[in-house]
């Protein structure tokens, strides 16, 4: 899979291809419904299949601080789009100056001059340009002028509802790892790299591999029972995602992961942890030894859970 980066990086070849456009964040299952429709018209046209990304996320652009958290990261949203059959992806720095172009210019710039698209692919709920004035019958028209196709997918839903970044969010912040499964066609995880701590963890005897959250916020807060992947061994473990208000505090959230029956060098290493169940919120204690019975005692209740 090729990645563009900004209409800069956009050459000749680049033109002609079937594409979509939208956050994709979680490539949840109605995404991959709207890949699957991508790659057919794809393989249709014998042209490869693109989809227009933004980093940041519009919502991340509008208000940084009250913006909904991230299901996925971009290098996440990559890796999930390669596994989906992608060939190509757009990625555009959403900024004032995305953000000013009307639907017309959008259409002109992105689609025509830009990647020459002959079939687009796009939600049925899609809105773009600016203040979102461009939506499906406005892309349909473009198309018969231009000489693209242009086809609207149809609503995924579980269990009666939509499926939809918002809603996996909700579900997520429920602790309902199961219906976010069903949601996503996958476990929830996060990927990352694991970096160097305060070096605390294995002086009160919980070692926790420190993974990269980039400042990112996350869609879970508290303590997890989880799995980790390493060297083809599923490895059990117990994690805490939050700002850890009992010692450090920079404001930023941490993921951390403690594994179970395991001792090694983590450092540097890109670990995937599976969230299995929430254990409990968390919480300030007042002093390090409270905080170390309360992660003995979260230890306990994982390896329980977990039948260790
Ligand atoms: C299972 C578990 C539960 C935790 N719960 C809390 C908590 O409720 N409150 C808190 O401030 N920190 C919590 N922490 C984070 C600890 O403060 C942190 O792991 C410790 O300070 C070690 O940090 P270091 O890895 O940077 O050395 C938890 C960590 C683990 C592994
Ligand atoms: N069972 C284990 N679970 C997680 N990390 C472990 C474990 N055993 C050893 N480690 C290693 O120890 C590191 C964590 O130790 P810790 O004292 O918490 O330091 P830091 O604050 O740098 O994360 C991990 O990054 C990993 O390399």
């Amino acid at each position: 899979m090729e990645l563009v980066r900004g209409l800069h990086n956009l050459r000749p070849r680049h033109r002609g291809c079937a594409a979509t456009i939208g956050n994709f964040d979680g490539v949840h299952v109605g995404h991959q419904a709207i890949l699957s429709r991508l790659r057919a018209h794809s393989e249709r046209l014998g042209l490869p299949g693109c989809v227009v990304i933004f980093e940041p996320q519009p919502r991340e652009f509008f208000a940084p601080d009250a913006a909904p958290p991230r299901l996925t990261r971009l290098r996440e949203k990559l890796t999930l789009l390669q596994q989906n059959g992608v060939d190509r992806v757009l990625c555009l720095a959403f900024n004032r100056r995305l953000r000013e172009l009307s639907a017309e210019q959008f259409v002109q710039q992105v689609l025509i001059d830009g990647l020459g698209v002959r079939h687009l692919e796009v939600g049925d709920d899609f809105r773009f340009g600016c203040d979102r004035s461009g939506d499906f019958a406005f892309l349909q028209q473009s198309g018969r002028a231009h000489g693209f196709t242009v086809e609207a997918a149809n609503t995924v839903a579980e269990s009666g509802e939509r499926i939809s970044s918002s809603r996996l969010r909700q579900v997520l912040a429920d602790g309902d790892f199961i219906l976010a499964s069903l949601l996503l066609g996958r476990p929830f995880s996060i990927t990352g790299r694991v970096v160097y701590g305060q070096q605390l963890g294995r002086t009160i005897g919980a070692p926790t591999a420190n993974i990269q959250l980039k400042r990112v916020n996350p869609p879970l807060h508290g303590v997890y029972r989880v799995s980790v992947e390493l060297d083809g061994v599923v490895r059990k473990g117990v994690a805490n995602i939050g700002k850890r208000p009992s010692v450090s505090g920079d404001g930023k959230a941490h993921l951390e992961v403690h594994l179970f029956d395991f001792s090694g060098d983590l450092y540097g290493r890109r670990l995937t942890v599976v969230f299995h169940q929430k254990l409990r919120d968390e919480k300030r204690f007042d002093s390090l030894d409270a905080l170390q019975a309360a992660i003995k005692a979260d230890f306990a209740a994982a390896r329980a859970q977990w039948g260790l």
